[in-house]
């Protein structure tokens, strides 16, 4: 079983991350996790605080030359902006009144759509700073980098990861557009919003100026695919067992995510049966599927086919044209408290979601394969593929490279949705 923790503040010294249950000997370095860090920092639309601001990572615990020792792994993520913050945040008794004008203003007009207004009922304070200092996104650098560790891990076993852009607002890809795959990852990454189709891409940074413009915020919509998988990560045997409903959870956590779909999702339930399934076709190599719109998962288990979910997004609720509040200290109608933020944070939460992906498998896989080493996790994986009887064995090499034509043909078949 893998366990994981973050600690931190958006503006405190520093945010925290453990896991605990990585077995020993994979091949971890600082440059794999700053890569990772880097990503989550791009994306066109977002705030003033990623360009100044880095993300100062070490390893405390759990590496040594290079290479996981079974022991919790503990990462350290310096928030650089703190220098700015020592005060308003101080972990020392401190008395308002005695900061400078204006530093540590009680923030007293909630946003819409953020945590402030229930974090404040919840936890009895008379002001926002303590909610959002921990609701805020920032923490899911920590995320990131565990998300690299676990990445690290499932390659050593052959598993690959990506995430891409489907949606900006109201610009989605076009239905029948080709899945990328591991090999496109440099390509997504330097496109401004980690969009697969370069025309949709332009179309999506002029909705994100055009949301700027009008002092406005986007959602939208991110797709994680993992390659590589074997057949039976999951359970059907028990709800909390069901390797979609682990990826759900794991998705629906970051923040404002409110909703996944697996496969096709939602537009599956537009279908009839005949249209809606991925049929087996018996090959010499072995039982294939040649479409994949389950997205890689049956009875709650990996297929053996790329596994394909993609998470929805809600526009950042700072907006700078700013919403309609209540001032909690006078009663009066406000506007929302605003400072900066976000147009739109989409191709972040993509590199976010990636993480949260990996280490949900990663688990799964040592559910399934155990090993206090990743060489015995390797064993135990090629001995469980090698035992699966040649009757029943899938053809997921086949699977890969036929699903793109397939997928075309059948978009062109396709009732109209
Ligand atoms: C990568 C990322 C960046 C975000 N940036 C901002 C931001 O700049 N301003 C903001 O108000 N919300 C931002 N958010 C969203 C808030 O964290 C989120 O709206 C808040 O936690 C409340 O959403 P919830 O109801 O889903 O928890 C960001 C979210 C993510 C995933
Ligand atoms: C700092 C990050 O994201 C932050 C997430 C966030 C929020 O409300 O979620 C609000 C913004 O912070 P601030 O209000 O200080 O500008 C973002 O910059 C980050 O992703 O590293």
């Amino acid at each position: 079983m893998l366990r994981w923790l973050t600690a931190g503040e958006s503006h405190g010294p520093e945010l925290i991350a453990i896991l605990e249950g990585l077995p020993a000997g994979v091949p971890i370095g600082l440059a794999g996790i700053r890569e990772d860090l880097a990503r989550r920092r791009l994306g066109y639309g977002r705030g003033a605080r990623q360009k100044f601001e880095e993300d100062e990572l070490a390893i405390s615990a759990g590496i040594r030359f290079g290479l996981t020792m079974g022991s919790p792994i503990a990462l350290r993520i310096g928030n650089t902006e703190w220098p700015r913050w020592v005060d308003v945040m101080s972990a020392e008794p401190v008395d308002p009144a005695t900061l400078p004008k204006g530093r540590g203003a009680p923030l007293t007009r909630p946003r819409p759509g953020h945590a402030d207004l229930v974090g404040m009922q919840k936890y009895g304070f008379d002001e926002a700073r303590n909610v959002l200092e921990r609701a805020s996104a920032r923490e899911t650098a920590a995320r990131v980098a565990l998300g690299a560790v676990a990445r690290g891990f499932l390659g050593e076993l052959g598993i690959r990861l990506l995430s891409h852009t489907l949606s900006i607002g109201s610009v989605r890809v076009p239905e029948d557009a080709p899945l990328p795959h591991p090999e496109d990852v440099a390509r997504l990454d330097a496109d401004p919003l980690r969009c697969a189709d370069a025309v949709t891409s332009q179309r999506m940074v002029a909705e994100v100026d055009a949301a700027q413009k009008d002092g406005d915020t986007l959602g939208g919509v991110v797709e994680v695919l993992a390659y590589g998988l074997p057949p039976g990560l999951g359970s059907y045997t028990h709800w909390d067992r069901r390797l979609d409903a682990r990826l759900a959870a794991a998705l629906m956590g970051i923040q404002a995510i409110k909703g996944v779909e697996i496969g096709d999702g939602f537009r599956t339930a537009a279908r009839r049966g005949s249209a809606a399934h991925d049929e087996l076709f018996a090959t010499e190599a072995g039982i294939a599927r040649t479409t994949d719109r389950a997205g890689g998962t049956e009875g709650g288990m990996s297929t053996g086919g790329p596994l394909r979910v993609s998470a929805a997004m809600k526009p950042i609720s700072t907006v700078p044209h700013a919403l309609r509040t209540v001032d909690v200290a006078s009663g009066d109608t406000a506007a929302a408290h605003h400072q900066r933020s976000d147009v739109c944070a989409v191709p972040a939460s993509g590199i976010v979601a990636e993480a949260m992906v990996a280490l949900v498998l990663a688990d799964a896989m040592l559910e399934k394969f155990g090993g206090d080493s990743v060489a015995e996790t390797r064993r135990n994986l090629e001995g469980y593929l090698a035992a699966i009887p040649a009757n029943l064995r899938t053809d997921s090499e086949l699977h890969d490279a036929e699903l793109h034509d397939a997928e075309l043909h059948d978009a062109e078949q396709r009732e109209p949705e």
